[in-house]
């Protein structure tokens, strides 16, 4: 009934994986975090790493993505216990979205409470620039439109229910807590806030597509994310994520601009600093404040 590529993702294979984990570190996540094209300096960022690359996690995808490095990473940041996946999967690498969605659950099953995840997208809001760190309030999950949500299959009740609530998806503490601290930081000219859209990717989208998308209110769009949304509420975990504005889309005939991964990739460079800093410091809060964990 269910394609053969999405067997063995049962609640037992996920304990098992993280299990594995668990026993080679002392480290007991509460917060877990997916770090996107590009951004995966903030994994640096934390002190007494254990790392594993994924090719060694037992069920774990491998990635095969440029700006996505493949590894897992626990440590501390200012203090607090986190996992980092250095590198994320993505619909158009081939997988079924079950499975690019797993170590979501793995973090779930690690301990992890709250979930921050960046990603690099393009920018729809003509208010938007290059360099612009997007709060992302919402999603519009288009793959699940037609049916690629990861949680079709057999619901297995110990992770959540059925038919799960995505009303609520972007924690809105969270999201308060991102503008208030990207303003004390001074990030106040390049902080925003806005609904990303998730294509399947891996092309670029038309210049209709991009038409079409703006008029549906996407402020952003991205190939990734809300997947792992998706499944981080479906368990109960909260979530605060971040949209790095890499590319004005192209919504002009006239225009000679077009979107390209190395591009993608440079942005990450120019803003990488200032996102690790804002996720750092987020994380930081968040320990701070007993209402957030
Ligand atoms: O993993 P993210 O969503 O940051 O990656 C974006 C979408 C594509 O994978 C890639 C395009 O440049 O960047
Ligand atoms: N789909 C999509 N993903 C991106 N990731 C970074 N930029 C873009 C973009 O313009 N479109």
């Amino acid at each position: 009934m269910f394609p053969e590529a999405n067997k063995g993702y049962s609640y037992d294979d996920c304990k098992a994986t993280a299990d594995w984990l668990l026993a080679q570190t002392d480290i007991q996540p509460r917060v877990g975090i997916v770090c996107g094209s590009g951004l995966g300096g903030l994994a640096e960022m934390l002190k007494d790493q254990v790392a594993f690359n994924y090719k060694d996690i037992p069920n774990f995808p491998q990635s095969t993505v440029h700006g996505h490095a493949g590894r897992l990473v626990f440590g501390t940041l200012k203090g607090r216990a986190c996992v980092c996946m250095q590198g994320r999967f993505h619909l158009y690498e081939g997988y079924a979205v079950q499975r690019i969605t797993l170590p979501i659950r793995i973090f779930k099953l690690l301990g992890v409470e709250t979930v921050i995840l960046t990603n690099a997208a393009g920018g729809l809001n003509e208010d938007f620039k290059v360099g612009d760190i997007m709060v992302i309030k919402d999603h519009i999950n288009l793959p699940g439109f037609a049916g690629n949500n990861p949680l079709v299959g057999p619901n297995d009740e110990r992770f959540g229910v059925r038919f799960p609530c995505m009303s609520d998806a972007y924690d809105r503490e969270l999201q308060q807590l991102g503008m208030d601290v990207g303003q004390e930081l001074g990030y106040g000219d390049f902080l925003k806030e806005g609904v990303y859209c998730a294509l399947g990717g891996p092309s670029f989208e038309t210049i209709a597509e991009c038409r079409m998308l703006h008029k549906l209110g996407a402020d952003a769009v991205g190939m990734s994310t809300v997947h792992e949304v998706v499944v981080a509420r479906h368990c109960g975990m909260r979530v605060f994520a971040l949209s790095l504005i890499t590319n004005q889309v192209v919504m002009d005939y006239d225009s000679e601009e077009k979107a390209n991964h190395e591009e993608v990739l440079q942005a990450g460079k120019q803003r990488g600093l200032q996102m690790e800093h804002l996720v750092s410091t987020m994380v930081t809060r968040i320990e701070h404040n007993n209402s957030y964990i």
